[in-house]
Parts: C-alpha cells; sequence; structure tokens
C-alpha cells in the first residue's frame, strides 16, 4: 500500500514537522484550498494502551472551538491507523520563540500570557482541563496568535471539573505537587500551577523547578521555592507566587486571572474566555463555492455539512472560513477531485 494512500487526492504530505512516541506530524497541503494543514499520524498498533486517549483528544478538539485553540479540521480512521488534519502553525513552538530571544518582555509576555489564559479558561468552562501545559504545547501561527496544542492528555471528568483526577501525567518540570504525590487533585488547578511555570519562563527564559536528577527535581517542586530573578518585577512576582502555592486551595483561580491587574496592565478589558467565531456557522459565499463545486444546490450542500462529521467537506468548509477570515478569495482549485467525490458523494 502506497505512504497513505488514503489522504491521496486530498493532501499532499510533505515533511516531517513532529515527531512524539506514538505519533508523528507531517506537513500537508488541503488539494482544494492550497491551504496548509498539520496532519497528525498515530499507528494504531503502536497506540496501545494510549488509544483511548486519542479518542479524548478527538472529542476535546470537536468540542472546543476557541481562538487560541489549534483548530480540528477532519479525522480519518483506517484499520491501520488515525490521521487528524490539524490546523498548521507556521511560528513553531513558544518555547524556541522564548530560546530565541533568551526572555521576553513584560509587554509582550502579558500579550501571550492572556492569550493562554483565554484558551485555558475557555477550557475549565467546558470542563476541561489541559493537564500537560508547558512551552512546547503552545504553537504560534501565521499573525504570532497563540495555539494551545497535545489535548491527549486532557481530562473531561464526570461529573464536572470539581471532581477529582488520580492519573498522574505530563512531564514532571511542569507538574504540580499534589499530581507528583500522587494526591487526588484538581484538573483546574493542576492548569494554575503550569501556567505559574509558563509565565515564569516567559519572563525569565528559565523554568523556576529544573534538574537532571528527578528527585531533587521532585524536592524542589514540592518545597515550592524559586529564584525570583531580578529580570520580574514586582507586580510579576506577586503573580507567578500566587500561581506556584504548593496548596492547590491557595493558589488563584482562573476566573481571578481573568481581570488579574498584572494582566489588565495596558489593557481595557478582562481576558475573555468565549470563542470570538460563531461555530459552525452557515456563511453563504463559502457554502456557494462549494455547492458549485460539486454540482449541487446549497441547501444539498449545506445538509451534508450541517452534520460537522469532520469529513473532507468538513475540512474545506472551514479552510474556505480561514481564507475568508484571511482576506484571501474564497476559491477551489484541481477540478480532477470532483469526479473523485462525485462517485463518493452521491
Ligand atoms: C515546530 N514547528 C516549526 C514550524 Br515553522 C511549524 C511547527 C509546527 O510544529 N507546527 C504545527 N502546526 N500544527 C501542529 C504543529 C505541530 N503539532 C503538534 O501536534 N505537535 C506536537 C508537539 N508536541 C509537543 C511536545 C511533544 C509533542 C506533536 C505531537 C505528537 C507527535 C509529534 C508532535 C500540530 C498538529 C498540531
Amino acid at each position: 500500500m502506497a505512504r497513505y494512500s488514503v489522504l491521496k487526492g486530498f493532501y499532499d504530505v510533505e515533511q516531517t514537522i513532529g515527531s512524539g512516541g506514538f505519533a508523528k506530524v507531517k506537513l500537508g497541503t488541503h488539494c482544494l484550498t492550497k491551504e496548509k494543514v498539520a496532519i497528525k499520524i498515530m499507528e494504531k498498533s503502536r497506540l496501545g494502551d494510549d488509544l483511548p486517549r486519542v479518542k479524548i483528544e478527538l472529542e476535546a478538539l470537536k468540542n472546543l472551538p476557541h481562538q487560541n485553540i489549534c483548530k480540528l479540521y477532519q479525522v480519518i480512521e483506517t484499520e491501520s491507523h488515525y490521521y487528524l488534519i490539524l490546523e498548521y502553525c507556521s511560528g513553531g513552538e513558544l518555547f524556541d520563540h522564548i530560546v530565541e530571544r533568551n526572555r521576553l518582555e513584560e509587554k509582550q509576555a502579558r500579550v501571550f500570557f492572556r492569550q493562554i489564559v483565554s484558551a485555558v479558561a475557555f477550557l475549565h468552562d467546558k470542563g476541561y482541563a489541559h493537564r500537560d501545559l508547558k512551552p512546547e504545547n503552545v504553537l504560534l501561527d501565521k499573525e504570532k496568535n497563540l495555539k494551545l496544542i497535545d489535548f491527549g492528555l486532557c481530562a473531561k471528568p464526570q461529573p464536572g471539573l470539581d471532581s477529582f483526577l488520580y492519573t498522574s501525567c505530563g512531564s514532571p518540570t511542569y507538574a504540580a505537587p499534589e499530581l507528583i504525590l500522587g494526591q487526588k487533585y484538581l484538573g483546574s488547578e493542576v492548569d494554575i500551577w503550569s501556567l505559574g511555570i509558563l509565565l515564569y519562563a516567559l519572563l525569565c527564559g528559565v523554568l523556576p523547578f529544573d534538574d537532571e536528577n528527578i528527585d531533587s527535581l521532585y524536592r524542589k517542586i514540592l518545597s515550592g521555592r524559586y529564584e525570583e530573578s531580578s529580570c520580574l518585577s514586582l507586580e510579576s512576582k506577586r503573580l507567578i507566587r500566587s500561581m506556584l502555592q504548593v496548596d492547590p486551595k491557595k493558589r488563584i483561580t482562573i476566573d481571578d486571572l481573568l481581570s488579574h491587574p498584572w494582566l489588565m496592565k495596558g489593557f481595557k478589558e478582562p481576558v475573555t474566555k468565549l470563542c470570538l467565531h460563531k461555530v459552525h456557522e452557515k456563511d453563504p459565499s463559502c457554502l456557494s463555492v462549494m455547492a458549485e463545486y460539486y454540482r449541487v444546490s446549497v441547501d444539498v450542500m449545506w445538509s451534508k455539512l450541517n452534520s460537522w462529521t469532520y469529513d473532507y467537506n468538513t475540512a474545506t468548509y472551514m479552510l474556505l472560513l480561514s481564507k475568508k477570515q484571511r482576506g484571501l478569495p474564497i476559491k477551489l482549485y484541481n477540478f480532477a477531485l470532483r469526479d473523485k467525490m462525485e462517485s463518493g458523494f452521491n
């Protein structure tokens, strides 16, 4: 079987842009719109008992449309692989962005931190916790907007966010004390700790708790003592301290963060936790371009799209919407595909 034959004709698969344990991410081009996408490929056999994590990530991404969360366009499942077609962020990892500059000025750090807080507040509002927040899981798009990725560890505990979780997960460097101690913990509180680590990394360019030796790393985290580097203003020190509280009950809440003075500095409005675009909106111009391409009526096209099955049509429509929002022409290429789709379309 040719490599990724299930994508043939729909996506051109290009270079690998990331490889993790059980998955790899390749750059791709959506044939009809010529838009760049990121294709996350997971081999089922190598997933083992991590298979449920894919389902968790899928459901989370479908339910969490937000301007600072990496968009899911399409899901393709074969008997051997999962293919997630995701938003391509051409600005790379926030981690590399910080390393390149050593550290960020407070003003720039605030712009980024507000976006991460917006995404996390939105997650928590929907009853999710990310549980693996770290600079490597925050990407930049072309316009330098931040996008949260890697929801494989996120939890949607029943019945709501206030029930306790137990599984210890994520990277120890960013892990909250209660997670390390294996105590029951609240996903929301663990995310706040990680946000503290993230803000410290943005402002100082280093991590507050770090050590090659895992035991001394744990001791440092459990002590809650870290170096308050000279580059931190008094307000920054206070804000970070309020997130890096060893006792989760003393930690600032995500809602308090939204309007915290440090986050408000230079801004009129608190951080929003809302999704700023209408989800699955009916856009007449994108709809008619697709209807015309497939030679069906707008109503038939909309009925096909409105079930939001994250198939190729969902991807085409969402990518057309994205082009429109960026002021690009909404047109479709590649008439060859029509016949292939037509046979399967009616
Ligand atoms: C690094 N980089 C540089 C440029 Br320029 C673009 C990128 C880039 O990765 N862009 C990008 N756009 N969209 C995505 C990516 C990467 N990416 C990812 O999902 N990347 C993650 C990165 N994780 C961070 C810690 C462990 C792995 C990943 C997960 C599993 C396997 C490989 C990679 C998505 C699909 C969501």
